[in-house]
C-alpha cells in the first residue's frame, strides 16, 4: 500500500512530514490519521530530532482537511463521532508534541487542514495561499479540537472571525489575524532560528506550554468540540453540502 506521508529526517535537526496525496489536495483519510500517530510518537523519542517541519506535496495544497469522499458513508452521530475523535486524538498528539512544530503552508489549507496547522506551534505560509476554516459552510464545526487549540493561539475575536466566517482567506489576510506567523517562500531560515538552540531548551519551553494546556483542559474542551461536530454531522444540511461537493464536477 503507497505510504500517504513521506518523511524526510535531515542530520541538522529537523524531520519534514510531508502529505502525500496531491490528486486529493492532500486530505487527510484514515490511513493518513494512522501514519501521522505513528510519526509522531517515533519522533517524540529521537534525540536527533528538535524540529518537525509538516507540509504538503505538490505546490497545489497544504491538506484539503477530511477526505469527503472516504467520509461520506458516515452519517450518524455516533458513526461521525469514531472517525473525528481518532483523528482529535492524533491532531492533540500533534499540539502536545515534545519538541517544536511548524506548518509550512505551501498550498491551499482548509477545513481540518487549518487545524492541523492550528495545532503546530507555528505557522508559515506561501504569499497568496487560500486559507480558511471552511467547515461552516459545509453545515459543520470543526471536527478534529482545532477550535479550542485556534482559541489558545490567536485572539479570541479573531478566532471566531475565522471559525464564524468560514470564508477562504489569503496567507497574507490570515496573517492579519494572526493565525499566519510569516510569508515566506521556504521555511528553512525561519528555522534555523529555533535549530540552533539546545533541544533540552526547546523541549523546557514546550512544556512551558503544554503545562499551560493541561491546568486549563485543553483536551476536554477539545472532546467536547468533537461530539459538537458528530451532531451537526448527522444533519441534512451537512450531507446535501458534501453530496454537492462530490458531484460537483460529475
Ligand atoms: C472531516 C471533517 C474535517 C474537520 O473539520 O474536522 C474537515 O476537514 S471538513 C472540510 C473538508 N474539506 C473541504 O471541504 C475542502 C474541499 N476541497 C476544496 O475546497 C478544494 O478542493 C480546495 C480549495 C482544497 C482546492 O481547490 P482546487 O481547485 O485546487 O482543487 P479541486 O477542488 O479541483 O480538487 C482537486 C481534486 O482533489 C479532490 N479533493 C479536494 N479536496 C478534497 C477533500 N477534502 N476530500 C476529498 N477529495 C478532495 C477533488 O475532489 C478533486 O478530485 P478529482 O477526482 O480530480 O475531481
Amino acid at each position: 500500500m503507497n505510504r500517504t506521508i513521506k518523511v524526510e529526517k535531515s542530520v541538522r535537526g529537523f524531520m519534514k512530514v510531508i502529505f502525500n496525496r496531491p490528486e486529493k489536495r492532500n486530505a487527510v483519510n484514515y490511513q493518513l490519521m494512522d501514519e501521522l500517530q505513528s510519526i509522531l510518537a517515533e519522533a517524540a523519542c529521537d534525540d536527533e530530532i528538535k524540529l518537525l517541519v509538516l507540509t504538503g506535496a505538490g505546490t497545489d495544497a497544504f491538506c484539503s482537511g477530511g477526505d469527503l469522499g472516504e467520509f461520506q458513508d458516515l452519517y450518524t452521530e455516533e458513526e461521525a463521532f469514531t472517525m473525528l475523535s481518532k483523528m482529535g486524538e492524533v491532531l492533540y498528539a500533534l499540539a502536545v508534541f515534545p519538541k517544536p512544530t511548524m506548518a509550512f503552508i505551501n498550498g491551499s489549507a482548509v477545513g481540518g487542514g487549518c487545524e492541523i496547522a492550528t495545532a503546530c506551534d507555528f505557522r508559515l505560509a506561501k504569499s497568496g495561499v487560500r486559507v480558511g476554516f471552511v467547515q461552516g459552510t459545509l453545515g459543520i464545526t470543526t471536527g478534529w479540537g482545532g477550535a479550542s487549540l485556534l482559541l489558545e493561539k490567536i485572539p479570541g475575536q479573531n478566532a471566531v472571525k475565522l471559525l464564524m466566517g468560514a470564508n477562504i482567506h489569503t496567507a497574507e489576510e490570515a496573517k492579519g489575524l494572526g493565525f499566519v506567523d510569516k510569508i515566506a517562500e521556504s521555511w528553512e531560515g525561519f528555522a534555523e532560528d529555533l535549530l540552533r538552540h539546545e533541544t533540552r531548551v526547546l523541549m523546557a519551553y514546550k512544556k512551558l506550554l503544554i503545562n499551560k494546556w493541561e491546568a486549563g483542559g485543553l483536551k476536554g474542551r477539545m472532546e467536547a468540540e468533537i461530539r459538537e461536530c458528530a451532531k451537526l454531522w448527522a444533519s441534512d444540511a451537512h450531507h446535501a453540502a458534501v453530496s454537492r461537493f462530490l458531484n460537483k464536477k460529475k
